[in-house]
């Protein structure tokens, strides 16, 4: 008799059904108390009763309310210590002073764990590769287009690319504009002209919209689905073929992803295959140029991750940064000072490097990652070869604990950046707090928003030119001319994680209007 048939036949179904719900029960209780038992490897990690048990602290913060897990971990480390369990196989830390043991700097191998990166579509990236070794050589072939010396070569492209945003900016007189679609249309056209020679076009467009926010939006809205139910990454995958009949969100993801990007690499194709050649070589024409480099990679997932890595988090810099220069013109002030002074034309920008060495200007763009976060969430890495010894203080006490080899620990930066102790006031914008050189140290350390080690922000070089660059003109030449509508600091304040930062979801944007003369 076929499974099936003795599933629903008369008579069997009931024992049937029983011995699998039963051994279902009687796995899970076993599990509970496995995990709860001193013989698991986290016993002496302290934590809640339930997170240590079991994930449903976990799913019903970040699947149920939504993204809000980060907030109820910061209250764990309130009544717990710098060192808690989160669930019953990942561990999080509160203390910078261990961010270099995690995170590794010294080459150590750490893999990212499963449970995180299931939370994207874009499966064979780096950014989503669990395996310490296989990262590295999925990241191999893009990072050198990311060094210094390449977005320094290539950085005149970024000028042109800021002054047509301010341009826009300037003749967008008539009614407001949402600042965080708005500088989106910039990260967008500037991440496409990077890899692809040529920009989306959103900022030469009437009006400001960018298809690619709302895509990305609706990439990232299902995490939290795809991080509990991993089986609906590959419908991801292969929605494709039945994309015409699913509802709106998930088609343009899926178009997005699966046919959008696709495209874009077969057009890059073509014109190799056909000869032509554009005046600089991008990076998906040199991979595609390449026949190693190409087998490496999945150049798909490759081009969505870049894409999407690109453009919010750059974006969300700049909507953060100028809300807090708008809220308090006297910081707007100094810092116009300061650019004024070192800026003869500024449509004729000094380059990045020269840029970086003004100290209120540097100022200002640490307070401005600080806030926006980078990933606000926590991005747990696994010690492969090694215990972790954790030795810090807790209410006057030294504490120890190992985190033992194979096991999650991981930092949030939205709990992080508010480590009162080294950001007093951490939730204010005060960018003159860098000038502490009693605590700079300990100020360089706390700010981790591209992360560290290997896995940490391949784009970071170009995020730095696109923020320096892009803050320097936009503050000479728009933000004088800006004023805040209907638009308070709630529009900007982290809310919810959607890998992300998300304001409250009653948030109508970050507005502003902006005059003609
Ligand atoms: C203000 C701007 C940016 C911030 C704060 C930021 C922050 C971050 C952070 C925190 C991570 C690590 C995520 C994790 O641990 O899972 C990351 C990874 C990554 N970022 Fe950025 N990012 C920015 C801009 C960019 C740009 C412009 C690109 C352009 C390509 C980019 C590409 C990537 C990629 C590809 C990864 C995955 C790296 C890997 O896993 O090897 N990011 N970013």
């Amino acid at each position: 008799m076929k499974f099936i048939e003795l599933l629903t036949s008369k008579g069997t179904v009931t024992p049937l059904v029983l011995v699998i719900v039963g051994s279902w029960v009687t796995y899970s209780i076993l599990t509970v108390l496995y995990n709860l038992s001193r013989f698991h490897p986290l016993s002496r990690i302290p934590g809640p009763l339930l997170a240590r048990a079991t994930i449903l602290p976990e799913f019903y913060y970040d699947f149920i309310k939504y993204g809000r897990y980060t907030h109820v971990i910061k209250r764990m480390h309130e009544k717990y210590g710098p060192i808690v369990r989160i669930s019953p196989n990942e561990v999080h830390c509160n203390d910078i002073n261990f961010v270099d043991e995690i995170y590794s700097l010294g080459g150590r191998k750490r893999n990212k764990t499963q449970h995180y990166v299931n939370c994207t579509a874009i499966a064979l990236s780096e950014f989503a590769t669990v395996e310490h070794d296989l990262h590295r050589t999925r990241r191999a072939p893009v990072v050198r287009f990311f060094s210094r010396g390449m977005i320094t070569k290539l950085e005149s492209h970024i000028h042109d690319l800021v002054h047509i945003l301010c341009d826009k900016l300037l003749s967008s007189v008539h009614e407001p504009v949402d600042l965080v679609v708005a500088y989106s249309c910039f990260s967008s056209d500037a991440i496409s002209a990077y890899c692809f020679g040529e920009t989306f076009g959103f900022m030469e467009r009437e009006g400001w919209f960018s298809d690619f926010h709302t895509a990305e939006l609706e990439i990232l809205r299902p995490v939290y689905v795809f991080r509990f139910f991993p089986f609906f990454r590959q419908f991801a995958r292969y929605g494709k073929y039945f994309v015409d009949y699913l509802p709106k969100e998930i088609a343009l993801l899926i178009r997005t992803l699966r046919i959008d990007v696709p495209n874009k690499i077969l057009k890059t194709k073509q014109e190799l295959d056909a000869g032509v050649y554009r005046d600089r070589p991008t990076i998906f024409s040199s991979l595609l140029s390449d026949p190693k480099r190409k087998k490496e990679l999945d150049l798909v997932d490759e081009a969505g991750i870049l894409l999407g890595a690109g453009t919010e988090t750059t974006a969300w810099f700049f909507v953060v940064v100028t809300y807090h220069l708008l809220n308090k013109p006297e910081l707007l002030e100094r810092l116009h000072k300061e650019l004024s002074q070192a800026v003869e034309d500024p449509r004729n920008l000094p380059t990045w490097s020269a840029l970086e060495s003004l100290p209120y200007l540097n100022a200002v763009v640490r307070e401005g990652l600080r806030l926006s976060y980078g990933v606000p969430t926590r991005s747990a890495r696994v010690p492969v070869h090694e215990d972790l010894i954790y030795r810090g203080n807790w209410k006057g006490e030294p504490v120890k604990y190992v985190i033992p080899r194979g096991y999650g620990i991981g930092m949030s930066n939205g709990i992080t950046h508010h480590d009162e102790s080294v950001f007093p006031d951490s939730y204010s914008f005060i960018p003159e707090r860098w000038f502490d050189e009693k605590n700079r140290k300990q100020l360089d350390r706390g700010l981790v928003a591209f992360s560290k080690g290997a896995r940490a922000c391949l784009g970071m070089n170009l995020a730095y030119c696109e923020i320096y660059v892009g803050l320097a003109a936009l503050v000479l030449r728009v933000l004088p001319k800006m004023k805040l509508f209907e638009t308070t600091v709630k529009d900007v304040q982290w809310d919810y994680d959607m890998i992300i930062p998300m304001p409250s979801r009653d948030s109508k944007g970050m507005r502003v209007t902006i005059s003609p003369d």
